[in-house]
């Protein structure tokens, strides 16, 4: 048997703000991610009937996508965890996902790839797509064991 890749497309809304970074994105601001999931794998054979042929049935990869990141991703305000902002947001009834990290294309890659190996799936890598001319692509296979490392600058422990 060969291996295949399969791909399912996600897209989520989401605000966050670059604090420190010296261009418009320090300011608050939103996007409609786009967020690729690759996974890799050997198509089942007659052994699986229901599933014969397939690497992953798309609805159970979109069941846990969606459990994972999306519904805790989307109309959230992704913060690193020392934005001004999150106190105000929080007392306005707002969604606010701390994540620890700064909330780059980058970062949110790597941590949406290793929840989702976390989660048990075969991820053969992860995109993400910020705006419409900007991504970040994570392999599976490039991050360490133990989960990512975000930079030291961009570690954040306030929860
Ligand atoms: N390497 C990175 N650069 C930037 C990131 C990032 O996560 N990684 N993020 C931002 C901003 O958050 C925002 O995404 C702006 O990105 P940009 O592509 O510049 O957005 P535009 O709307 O200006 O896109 P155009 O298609 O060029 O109009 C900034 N940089
Ligand atoms: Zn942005």
């Amino acid at each position: 048997m060969s291996v295949v890749r399969i791909c399912k497309i996600f897209t989520f809304d989401a605000a966050h703000q670059l604090t420190g970074h010296t261009g418009k994105c320090a300011n608050l601001h939103g996007h409609t991610y786009t967020l690729e999931v690759v996974i890799a794998g050997e198509p089942h054979g007659p052994e699986h009937p229901s599933d014969e042929g397939f690497v992953m049935d798309f609805a159970q990869l979109k069941s846990i996508v969606k459990e994972r990141v999306v519904d805790v991703f989307d109309h959230a305000f992704l913060a690193m965890g020392n934005e001004a902002a999150i106190d105000a947001l929080r007392l306005s009834g707002s969604k606010v996902k701390i994540l620890g990290f700064r909330t780059t294309a980058e970062n949110m890659a790597l941590y949406i790839c290793y929840q989702l190996v976390e989660a048990g799936l075969a991820v053969y890598s992860v995109k993400l797509w910020e705006t419409p001319t900007s991504w970040a692509e994570v392999h599976a296979s490039d991050i360490p064991v133990g989960g990512p490392k975000y930079g030291v600058g961009g570690a954040c422990d306030i929860e």
